[in-house]
């Protein structure tokens, strides 16, 4: 094995230098491989361009004889951009994207050959795919799955694949994937927000949520990363003794991106922008050999869309670059882990941000209206908020210090505090002409001088506002975005749902202003929302401390975390909003269970091999050299020996009691897991393994970074930290 680590290291001392091209316009290449609007008034007749334009606007149907048609105009596209297949792109529970290419090719009856595509493979195929988890769903009577077009996120072509981007579902209309409830979710907060935005601007029709997420990675040479059997087969280190350097210098942040990292990263964006990703931003991030990637932000939909497929490309242009590309929330321990930001808002298709104040009191209304209802929704949610963020890779990153603890709540900073604050003491029914005047030029239209830019002012937030959105700072960097935002948007969608019941009432029954009503409703959700509002430091034990006594939920671990999905309140939520159905949340939140046990039972497979196949081995090797040693000395020395020797004896016996108590924690791990593989009960399961299985990890690792430590480094297995991490 050290064989492998020293070759591995020659390797990445060799790489040859990266050639830069960053010339030309990206905006030249913006969307080229995308069969977007351009694409299509060229390609299509104006019929079939108007029935998609209506499907991607209004959500109206595509008939069979519109879908031939765009599939006609389609493949005359791809066949110019030199695609040979098809595939419906979709996003099962796992997690992470699927596929499966067809050719164009085909033969007909008179056996001549020639290139097909139809509206019936546009819209729906069956690509049977029966081995994606489905939380039982599939086990029911004629449970195909189906994949099925999303006109809203236009078709690419990746290498030589028309890529179509369509949802997964059951034949029962149960959703498989993580898109067909995110879409559902899109949809309850544009007709609940749109509602709710018309009493300010009667021209809203539609509202759509924004995503801009914050992608973090660390790129590794890719010899290096390949040597480590935890690395390639979980995502992260298993074992490994702390590096002397770490992050503790703040050298690598911000600092100059080395050449093959900006080599990779130029080819990266190049091959984004073709791809309709409209990536903006790239740089060191805090951790060494840590970057990150930030593209403006989206429609939601598509911005989910596009990270996915930002994380495919990412994989594949690494290795080009003779790098591993990790999304693992916490590749190693002791420097930070990978977090994936998400920014989020509302915006109107009359082009107005629903989180930005504008130019007159009534906008500041608006935004104030929104702003509250969010607060409001969050604090009623918060628990679902930090399930849709709950994974066993982002167990270890939540809480860390270095990301935002599990428990939620939301930073607004002072001057929006104290704006909220003064709401809280807007007279009850209506308000006296002087009452509104003041409301209108001391508070509410003071809001955009105020507004100064608020980003980064509390990192430790996992939900806080930044100037025009608000930033969920607790996703992973290995998560499927869709996750939290059918969450938040579905939370919101209820929120203003309820709202615009409450205002309608006090309109209609207690003959109200529209704007009277609203600062009433408004200021009791800020009384009743206090709790969800914290400035201080996130990080801090008193915070913990404080959350607990505000009553707000402080789930530590994925199993405790996942748990409310199910819960009455949730249940109801989802039905209102009709985003997901009791089975659907049922088996979601057992796909998830499971997605964990297997996580941690793989985690300890692992490692049991890397103690019994490696470790120990490599300790054994170290202490036969002591021996031998020892016995020349003895030869040498007689009885004297044990004083010359005494470092060595020292050594020798430091080596053995690590490896009585590596071997002894390591047993008892692999019965604790045929333990917890012995419940059938997925939430038992999924307990024991956190809470039986995994305190193993640590303990082991302990011993093992201690004999990485004594042993001499030709007899180290494992690559180290140090050659890992400051490797360019
Ligand atoms: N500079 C930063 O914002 C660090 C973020 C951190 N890496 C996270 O996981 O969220």
């Amino acid at each position: 094995m050290p064989n492998t680590r020293f070759q591995a290291l020659v390797e990445s001392r060799n790489r040859e230098h990266a050639n830069i091209n960053e010339t030309g316009k990206r905006s030249d290449l913006f969307g080229k491989n995308v069969f977007n609007e351009d694409k299509m008034h060229q390609f299509l007749t104006e019929e079939a361009l108007d029935k998609v334009k209506s499907a991607i606007f209004q959500g109206t149907k595509i008939d069979r004889k519109i879908a031939d048609q765009v599939a006609e105009g389609m493949k005359a596209w791809a066949l110019s951009m030199g695609a040979t297949h098809y595939t419906h792109w979709f996003q099962p529970l796992t997690g992470a994207t699927a596929e499966k290419h067809d050719a164009f090719f085909d033969i007909l009856p008179n056996g001549r050959a020639m290139e097909k595509f139809g509206g019936a493979q546009l819209v729906q195929q069956e690509p049977d795919a029966s081995s994606f988890p489905s939380g039982g769903i599939r086990n029911t009577f004629e449970a195909r799955g189906y994949t099925a077009w999303d006109p809203t996120s236009p078709a690419f072509v990746y290498k030589t694949t028309l890529c179509i981007p369509t949802i997964f579902v059951a034949y029962t209309g149960e959703a498989l994937d993580n898109k067909a409830p995110l879409l559902r979710a899109l949809h309850a907060v544009d007709q609940a927000a749109t509602s709710v935005a018309q009493y300010f601007d009667k021209n809203v029709r539609k509202v759509h949520a924004t995503l801009g997420w914050e992608q973090e990675y660390f790129l590794i040479d890719k010899s290096l990363a390949n040597s480590r059997l935890d690395l390639s087969v979980t995502g992260r280190t298993l074992v490994g003794s702390f590096s002397a350097k770490g992050q503790q210098l703040d050298d690598h942040y911000f600092g100059v991106i080395p050449p093959r990292v900006l080599g990779f990263m130029s080819e990266l964006e190049k091959e984004c922008t073709k791809l309709g990703i409209p990536v903006k931003t790239r740089h060191n991030e805090v951790a060494p050999n840590q970057f990150e990637l930030a593209p403006v932000f989206e429609e939601a939909n598509l911005s989910v869309d596009h990270n996915l497929l930002l994380m495919d490309v990412m994989e594949e242009i690494a290795d080009r670059y003779n790098f591993s590309v990790l999304f693992h929330e916490k590749p190693f321990s002791g420097i930070n882990g990978s977090g994936k930001h998400n920014n989020w808002s509302l915006g109107t298709d009359t082009g107005v941000n629903l989180l930005s104040p504008g130019s007159t009191p009534m906008k500041n209304l608006q935004f104030l209206t929104f702003f509250v209802n969010t607060i409001k929704a969050v604090d009623t949610y918060e628990e679902l908020l930090r399930a849709s963020i709950a994974s066993a890779s982002n167990d270890h990153r939540l809480g860390a210090n270095e990301a935002p603890p599990p428990i939620i709540s939301i930073f607004i900073g002072k001057q929006l505090s104290d704006v909220l604050d003064e709401l809280e003491g807007v007279s009850k029914g209506k308000l006296s002409p002087q009452e509104k005047t003041e409301l209108k030029l001391n508070v509410v239209g003071k809001i955009p001088e105020i507004l100064l830019d608020n980003t980064d002012r509390n990192r430790t937030s996992p939900f806080a506002f930044t100037g025009n959105k608000f930033e969920m700072r607790g996703v992973g960097a290995k998560m499927n975005c869709a996750k939290p935002m059918t969450m938040l948007n579905t939370i919101v969608a209820k929120q203003l749902t309820d709202f615009k019941k409450e205002v309608d009432a006090l309109i209609d029954k207690k003959s109200l202003k529209k704007d009277e009503a609203v600062f009433n409703v408004l200021r009791e959700y800020i009384k009743t929302s206090k709790r969800i509002r914290f400035e201080g430091d996130g990080y801090g034990v008193e915070w913990q401390e404080e959350a607990r006594r505000r009553k707000l939920s402080f789930n530590k671990n994925t199993p405790e975390a996942l748990q409310v999905i199910t819960s009455k309140q949730s249940l109801e939520l989802f039905k209102q909003m009709d985003v997901m159905s009791e089975v659907e949340l049922k088996a979601h939140k057992e796909v998830e269970m499971g997605a964990y046990i297997f996580h941690i039972q793989i985690e300890g497979r692992v490692l049991g091999e890397m103690v019994y196949n490696h470790i120990i081995p490599a300790a054994v090797k170290y202490q036969n050299l002591l021996l031998e040693n020892i016995h020349g000395l003895k030869e040498v020395y007689g009885a004297a020996h044990k004083k010359v020797a005494d470092g060595q004896l020292n050594i020798l016996e430091q080596i053995g009691e690590h490896i009585i108590e590596i071997k002894k924690l390591t047993d008892e791990m692999a019965d604790a897991r045929r333990r917890a593989n012995g419940m059938s009960v997925v939430d038992k399961k999924a307990q024991a393994y956190c809470n039986n299985v995994k305190p193993y990890f640590d303990k082991i690792r302990e011993h093992s970074d201690k004999l990485e430590k004594l042993i001499a480094d030709e007899f180290w297995p494992f690559t180290k930290y140090r050659e890992m991490l400051f490797s360019k």
